[in-house]
């Protein structure tokens, strides 16, 4: 039998050396995707609770005059970041001292994508962690941690931000924006975008400091009555999420309590 086999197999091969070589290389694919089905221990997600670990930067965008989106690559392209929605990841460097720097960032991609995690970051020119960002290049390494944060969103948790691309998630989401000038507004395409996909569930008001003529937005700081007039009123099952300079959240919290929203109503990130 073993040599009759033997003997169709040298048959084949000098009928079809071609063929037969052909077979041989998907037979070696079809057993390479099994080894790596069956390897076990690989990691689907990068990130850890307990130690920093290294991020190779692969592409930097320009947005506006001072904000980038810094795309790093993960160590395996099927690995995800491994982060909860509402969750944030601790980036960890040195300043220019020689001190370390810690600073929060939540990426803009969701836990879905695979083999990549992007931020979009505001530099600041005196900025600790700015200064490190800023002069990066591809090629070099951010060391980050987590997931971190008080706060994790479940679908249909509350009225507080919604994962719009779940069809079974019912959340309306209403979004005040506020920024010193038209050009500060981060993801303005992105953010319309959505408003046309998700036509009364999804709504976003900008107010400027300094608007130009003609704009149709709120002007000034974000006020009490913008917030009456922009967001759901208090309800069980509404949320109001702050996210902003400290200034700027006390102030949202201070208009927050007297239009009557409970403390455990609002959640300050
Ligand atoms: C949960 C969470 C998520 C976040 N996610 C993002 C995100 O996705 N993208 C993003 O851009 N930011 C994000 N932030 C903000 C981010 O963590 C940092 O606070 C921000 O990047 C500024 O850090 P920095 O070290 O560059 O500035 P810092 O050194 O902390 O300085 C902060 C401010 O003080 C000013 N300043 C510093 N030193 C001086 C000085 N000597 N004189 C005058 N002014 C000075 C700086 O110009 C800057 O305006 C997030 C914050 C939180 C809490």
């Amino acid at each position: 039998m073993a040599s009759s086999l033997e003997e169709h197999l040298s048959d084949l091969l000098h009928d079809n050396p071609l063929g037969m070589a052909a077979a041989v290389a998907v037979l070696a694919v079809l057993l390479l995707l099994v080894m790596r089905l069956a390897a076990p221990g690989k990691p689907k997600t990068f990130l850890d609770p307990q130690q920093f670990q290294p991020l190779t930067l692969s592409r930097i965008d320009t947005l506006t005059h001072n904000t980038k989106r810094f795309v790093f690559k993960l160590p395996d392209p099927r690995m995800r970041v491994g982060l909860p929605t509402g969750q944030h990841i601790t980036f960890l460097a040195k300043d220019s001292d020689g001190k370390d720097v810690y600073r929060p960032y939540t990426p803009v991609t969701d836990d879905d994508t695979p083999g990549a995690v992007e931020f979009v970051i505001k530099l600041y020119e005196q900025g600790k962690m700015s200064q490190v960002l800023s002069k990066m290049g591809v090629g070099d390494a951010m060391l980050m941690k987590g997931p971190r944060g008080r706060f994790s969103y479940k679908r249909n948790m509350k009225r507080a931000f919604a994962i719009l691309k779940d069809p079974a998630d019912t959340t309306k989401v209403s979004v005040v924006f506020g920024n010193l000038s038209e050009e500060d507004i981060l993801l303005r395409r992105e953010l319309e975008e959505l408003e046309q996909q998700h036509p009364g569930r999804f709504k976003v008001y900008h107010v400027l400091n300094k608007a130009p003529e003609g704009w149709q937005g709120g002007v000034g700081f974000i006020s009490k009555d913008t917030l009456q007039q922009r967001l759901p009123p208090p309800a069980d099952d509404v949320m109001v999420l702050r996210c902003g300079p400290k200034p700027m959240n006390d102030a949202m919290k201070g208009y927050l309590d007297a239009l009557g929203y409970a403390e455990d109503a609002q959640f300050e990130f």
